[in-house]
């Protein structure tokens, strides 16, 4: 199966588990994210969601490029791109607080995973970056208009969207983006944090997120998340685009 989901004591881990994909994420892994939400809204006795993924290698590596390859036109990207813009933007606003435990590369839509996510626990040895100006797109699951609200300083955030590469732990620590940066296992990194997080009861951790989603919505952050996906979607059917995915995908051969 290409993901899991665990409920560990009230505290739900899901692990995208396509470890020789590096964890790309594709039409599973999307169905797979929704079910979790869904079991998080129904079921209150659920505190934190943990996002990561199998291996050390990587948190997830954005989308799966062999299989979204075959989407050519900017309407048939909007319909992908809009499926998991609609879902990163449910985990958004999840009443519970969320977790990115990065225990490895975070590229693409893979650091949009983890930005959508409230906090960043980050493997000393994990790169991390937006990398879709190198395939000629912009982020397209609505992670660049999440990193504007993260509250780094704003050319911080413009310049890991333009640098298109990917940061080392100490430097996402630095500007901001890293919450925590890890040595050793990630399940010790998360139970620390974890053991914090419960000194203080769910309802005052949901009271300060209803906070900061109510200022979202009064500054329509879904619809700047679409407008967001749509400027992706139109990148998506160049040549340049399709040039940089085959490179990708032919790099090896
Ligand atoms: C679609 C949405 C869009 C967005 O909104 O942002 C995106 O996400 S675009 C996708 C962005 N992702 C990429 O460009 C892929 C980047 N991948 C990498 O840079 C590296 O794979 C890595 C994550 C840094 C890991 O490097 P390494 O450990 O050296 O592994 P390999 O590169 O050798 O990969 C192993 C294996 O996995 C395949 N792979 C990796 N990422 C993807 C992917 N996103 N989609 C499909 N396949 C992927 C890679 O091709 C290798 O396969 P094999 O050669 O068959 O072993």
């Amino acid at each position: 199966m290409a993901y899991k989901i665990e409920n560990d004591n009230g505290v739900c881990i899901f692990t995208i588990n396509r470890e020789e994909k590096r964890n790309a994420v594709n039409d599973e892994v999307m169905n797979g994210l929704r079910e979790v939400i869904s079991y998080i809204k129904e079921n209150k006795s659920i505190s934190f969601l943990v996002i990561t993924g199998a291996g050390e290698k990587a948190f997830c590596s954005g989308g799966d490029l062999s299989e979204f390859h075959s989407l050519k036109t900017e309407e048939q990207a909007f319909s992908m791109l809009s499926k998991m813009g609609n879902i990163l933007y449910d985990l958004a606003t999840l009443r519970v607080p969320t977790i990115a435990l990065i225990n490895g590369a975070a590229v693409g839509g893979g650091c949009e995973i983890a930005t959508a996510c409230d906090f960043r626990l980050v493997a000393s040895h994990a790169k991390c970056g937006f990398i879709q100006g190198t395939l000629s797109i912009t982020t397209g699951w609505g992670g660049g208009t999440y990193l504007f609200e993260r509250g780094l300083r704003h050319d911080r955030a413009l310049k890991m969207l333009v640098d298109a590469k990917s940061y080392d732990a100490n430097l996402l620590y630095e500007i901001g983006w890293a919450m925590r940066i890890f040595e050793g296992s990630k399940e010790q990194a998360l139970d620390e944090f974890i053991l914090e997080m419960r000194k203080i009861h769910p309802s005052v951790h949901q009271a300060y997120k209803e906070i900061e989603l109510r200022k979202w919505k009064e500054r329509n952050m879904y619809e700047r998340v679409m407008e967001e996906i749509r400027l992706c979607a139109k990148l998506w059917e160049s040549d340049a685009h399709n040039e940089a995915v085959y490179r990708f995908l032919n790099k090896s051969k």
